[in-house]
Order: C-alpha cells, then sequence, then structure tokens
C-alpha cells in the first residue's frame, strides 16, 4: 500500500492529466493517474494559491510575497506567466504596504487576467462607511477588489482595464449618520459591513477573508467567495469601471451590486443559523459547457462547525456541493423578498459514505467535475485528491509527496503537504498537442508504481496501439489503423538514438540491448511507449 503519489487507480478513473502546486513548494507539477510527472515548471516563489495551463501550453500561476503590513492566509503578490518551456513571459507584482493580490486569479478568454486583491481600509474609513467602531480590532480593515489585468508582454506591467470594488456595495443599520444607512434586509445586493459569521473574532482586520473568483462567460459574470461569511456572490462583469463602483448600468442593470448570493442568508437578513448552506466553502464555479450538469455551481463546502452533536461540540465535515441558482432569464436570479435567494438546498452532494467527519478538510480545496462525468476532488489541508465516480464510487486516490519538509519517501507518511487545488486536464487539451509528455517518474522518493498503468496517449485514437515485437532484435513494428508521421526512439536518459519518417516500423538493431522509449507521432497526436531491445 503506497503512503504518498498515486494510491488507487481503478477502472473507470478519468485519465487526465492533474495540475498542482504543493503550498509550500515553488514547483508546479503536470502529473499522470499513475502519479508519474509529465511536465514539471519551477518558480522561485511559493504559490499565491491559483495556478492554471492555459490552452497554448503556457503557466499562468501566482506566486507568494511575504508581507509584513497584511496577515491573510494565502496571500500571494505576485502573477507569472511561463511558456511550456519554464520561460517566465511576463510577471505582475501587486503587493505594498497597503495591497496584495491574495488566493485566486482568472484567465479570461481574451488573454486578460482577473486578479483578486485585497487593500487596507482605515479605521477612520471603515467607521466612515458604517462599521461599528467598537468592531474594529486591528485598526484597520481588509477591503475585497477585482483588477482586470492586460498584460503588457515585454513589460512586468499590466494595463488595468476593469476595476470592482467592494467598498462601494456595502449596506449597515447602525448609525444614520454614515455612509451606507439602510434597512440590511430590504438590501439583499449590497454587503452589511456589521456582519461577523465568526462572532468570537468581529474585529479581526481580516473579516471576510474572499477565496476565490471565477467566471463564466455565457453570462459575463464573477462568482465570489467569502470563507468568513461563509457566502458566495455573482457580480456582473459587463460594467464599465464607472458603473461597477454604482448601482446601475452593465447587461444585468445592477452595476456592481450582488446579482445573487447564497450560503449563509443570515448576512442579509434572511435567517438564522439554521439556514446556513455553506461554511467555509471554496472555489465555487459554473461547471463548464459539455459536462454533467453544465451551468450548475459547485462548491467544496468544507464545514467547519457545520453542525453540534449531542454534547454541543462541533461537528466538521466536508462535502461537495453543486446548486443551481433560480433565474428567470439566463443569469437573472429569482429573488423573494421574505426568503431570499434559492435554493433552499444542494441539488447533489458528495460527502464520506461511511462516515461524514472522514472527510475534512478546514482550509483550502476543490471540487472538479471531469468530462466523463467523475468529480476531482482536493481535500486540501491534508494534500490529498481524488476522484468519484457518478455512483460516488473512489476511482483515483494521489497523496502529495512535496512537503515543507521536502520530497517524501514512498513508504512514509506526509505532513505539511497541503494544497489550494488541484485541477484535471484532458490529455487533449490544446495545451498539450506536440508536447514532451514522456513520464519522467514519480515525485516520490523510491516511488513504486507497480500497481498502476495508464495509457498516456494524447489521441484515444491511438490508444490501440501495438508495438510487436517487444522485446525486439532488429525491427520494430507499429500497429495502429493511424496514419505514422513519425517515430523516435530515445533512450532511458533521453537521448535520441534512432528515427524514421512515414513508416509503420523502425530499425533498432544498431542498439544495445536495454530499455527504450518509442515516441510515435500521427497527426497532432503522440504516443511514447516502453519497449525492450534485446
Ligand atoms: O496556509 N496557506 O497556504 C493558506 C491558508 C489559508 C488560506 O485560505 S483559504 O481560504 O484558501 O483556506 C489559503 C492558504
Amino acid at each position: 500500500q503506497n503512503t504518498v503519489g498515486t494510491i488507487s487507480n481503478v477502472s473507470g478513473s478519468y485519465n487526465g492529466f492533474t495540475l498542482f502546486t504543493p503550498n509550500p513548494s515553488t514547483e508546479t507539477y503536470l502529473i499522470n493517474n499513475c502519479g508519474e510527472v509529465v511536465h514539471q515548471w519551477s518558480s522561485t516563489f511559493t504559490p499565491g494559491n491559483a495556478v492554471y495551463v492555459l490552452e497554448n501550453g503556457n503557466l499562468l500561476r501566482t506566486g507568494k510575497i511575504d508581507n509584513s503590513f497584511i496577515s491573510i492566509g494565502g496571500i500571494g503578490g505576485k502573477i507569472e506567466l511561463f511558456d511550456w518551456d519554464n520561460t517566465l513571459l511576463w510577471e505582475y507584482t501587486y503587493s505594498s504596504t497597503n495591497v496584495s493580490q491574495h488566493h485566486d486569479i482568472y484567465p479570461l478568454p481574451n488573454g486578460n487576467i482577473l486578479m483578486l486583491a485585497l487593500s487596507i481600509i482605515s479605521e477612520a474609513d471603515a467607521i466612515q462607511a458604517g462599521r461599528d467602531p467598537f468592531k474594529i480590532g486591528q485598526n484597520q480593515l481588509y477591503g475585497e477588489h477585482i483588477l482586470e489585468l492586460e498584460p503588457i508582454l515585454g513589460t512586468n506591467q499590466a494595463n488595468i482595464v476593469w476595476e470592482w470594488y467592494l467598498k462601494d456595495h456595502l449596506i449597515q443599520d447602525i448609525d444614520n449618520t454614515k455612509d451606507n444607512f439602510g434597512v440590511v434586509a430590504d438590501n439583499e445586493q449590497l454587503l452589511d459591513i456589521n456582519f461577523f459569521n465568526n462572532e468570537n473574532s468581529p474585529g479581526v482586520a481580516n473579516w471576510i477573508h474572499a477565496n476565490s473568483i471565477q467566471y463564466n462567460a455565457t453570462l459575463d459574470q464573477i462568482v465570489l467567495s467569502s470563507r468568513f461569511l461563509s457566502e458566495i456572490y455573482i457580480i456582473d462583469h459587463s460594467t464599465t469601471t464607472a458603473e461597477a463602483a454604482s448601482h446601475t448600468g452593465g447587461t444585468y442593470g445592477k452595476g456592481g451590486d450582488f446579482l445573487y448570493r447564497w450560503g449563509n442568508p443570515e448576512a442579509y437578513g434572511h435567517g438564522d443559523g439554521t439556514d446556513q448552506k455553506l461554511f467555509g466553502q471554496h472555489y465555487p464555479h459554473w461547471i463548464a459547457d459539455g459536462l454533467t450538469d453544465a451551468g450548475k455551481i459547485i462548491v467544496f463546502n468544507n464545514g467547519a462547525e457545520r453542525s453540534l452533536d449531542g454534547e454541543g461540540l462541533p461537528i466538521n465535515y466536508s462535502s461537495v456541493d453543486i446548486i443551481t441558482p433560480p433565474e428567470t432569464s439566463p443569469g437573472v436570479y429569482t429573488y423573494d423578498a421574505v426568503n431570499g435567494y434559492g435554493p433552499t438546498d444542494v441539488e447533489w452532494t458528495y460527502t464520506d459514505p461511511i462516515e461524514a467527519t472522514n472527510f475534512y478538510s478546514s482550509i483550502l480545496s476543490s471540487g472538479q467535475r471531469l468530462p466523463n462525468g467523475n468529480t476531482l476532488i482536493c481535500s486540501g489541508a491534508q494534500g490529498y485528491f481524488f476522484e468519484i465516480d457518478s455512483n460516488k464510487n473512489i476511482v483515483w486516490e494521489y497523496i502529495n509527496p512535496d512537503t515543507s519538509f521536502g520530497i517524501v519517501t514512498q513508504g512514509d507518511t506526509p505532513s505539511s503537504n497541503s494544497v489550494f487545488r488541484a485541477l484535471k486536464y484532458p490529455l487533449d487539451y490544446p495545451a498539450f498537442i506536440r508536447k514532451d509528455l514522456t513520464p519522467r517518474g514519480p515525485i516520490e522518493l523510491m516511488s513504486d508504481t507497480s500497481n498502476c498503468s495508464v495509457l498516456n496517449t494524447i489521441d484515444f485514437k491511438l490508444a490501440d496501439l501495438k508495438i510487436v515485437p517487444n522485446p525486439a532484435i532488429d525491427i520494430l513494428n507499429i500497429k495502429t489503423t493511424e496514419t505514422i508521421n513519425n517515430i523516435e526512439v530515445y533512450s532511458v536518459i533521453g537521448k535520441l538514438v534512432a528515427t524514421d519518417q512515414n513508416s509503420n516500423q523502425i530499425d533498432i538493431s544498431q542498439l544495445k540491448s536495454g530499455l527504450y522509449i518509442v515516441k510515435i507521432y500521427s497527426g497532432e497526436a503522440v504516443t511514447s511507449r516502453k519497449i525492450v531491445k534485446k
């Protein structure tokens, strides 16, 4: 039984490449289902926190810059764009005495980048905005904003082409001499600056702890997640920056106000703690077109203090949930003055089937619907990824071996190996076309992948490909119905030792006996197989 790397991989797992960057590590790994690294990027920064492979094969990642003026788990400060070969193409620093990028970014279809950031609001400004003066414990509050960056390649700069600030969308009902005064329950489109989900620490500067921004291109809407308020918010991205600072304008007519919110209706005066559905959630995002439950929102519901046991002690367990926000037309959400926003409950959920508390990550984490209907789950605190099929059976499990104490040896138990998010990409994702994805072995030391096999083919049409004989003495025959453009034979250390074009066979009689890797190119597809030369 493996202790790190791939723990299990059974029939029905989705054959893709999983991207992740361990919290304590400067490395970003792309692994196959056997935990073998097929590509890797190295930064000089640990993550801060999101990372993506773009369709063109570039890596877009966040980097963490320590900031002695701002204290929040998940702080970043930097965005980096690497090409496939790990050349840094562009970097952008957003970290100073009063602002920092943190947690998430989102690559927009037009090449721009949405960036989640916080800024320090002074005590005086917070009080003027209607914050209870007795509930400012650290002489300041953190405000959230979103910037849309248009990278200027060749410089480490960006044009800021769109801005949204949460401070423009506040309500308070404690002081009519201050800004934003009104009735909280009548202003569901605004955030009550005096709502604290955690009554024990109403004075902390970090009262919102936003932890993700995700985007729906069809609706041109953004979904934002607040871990501490246990709410998700949808806002309009079609606005101008001026409209985004106001309450009117944009496709949906509400400027930068919330179009929808869900998870904790007490936050806007529509219920109490018993109505809370989200508990410190992460990574709410729309399920992409073409996938099962497309258009719905999937969210990792971390679940701290979700309920109480008979003795009044908190019960903590995580779930991955799917909700369908009720709409009157696409992107226009149904609001009920009495009950607030629906739905009243989740539509689909996964919890541990045996004992709910067996599956629990208090922080970090993600859930992702996959093309075959499976769901990839990252239980972030444990650096544990697992995939469930549509019957909720576990079909793949992986434990991150890259820890703050270094790379773990197979057989040893890892600790301090947390991961913010894991994303699985299809083998035919455009980034991977014509790329060398030859497995380089697992991350962990003294690895054992003997109980795992995986097809590393990019094009499933080559999945029925056979190389005979194997072992071979002189001629290798490639059997496939596809047209072969190129055959390459590599030594185990990666040296090209034989090549042939437009042929279904290659002569290896001159090679020394031993293990070789054969790469077969057909159209856009490339497939690697191990062979033995006798
Ligand atoms: O320790 N971290 O790296 C860390 C902690 C908290 C955190 O915030 S959360 O909302 O993503 O859990 C992010 C990163």
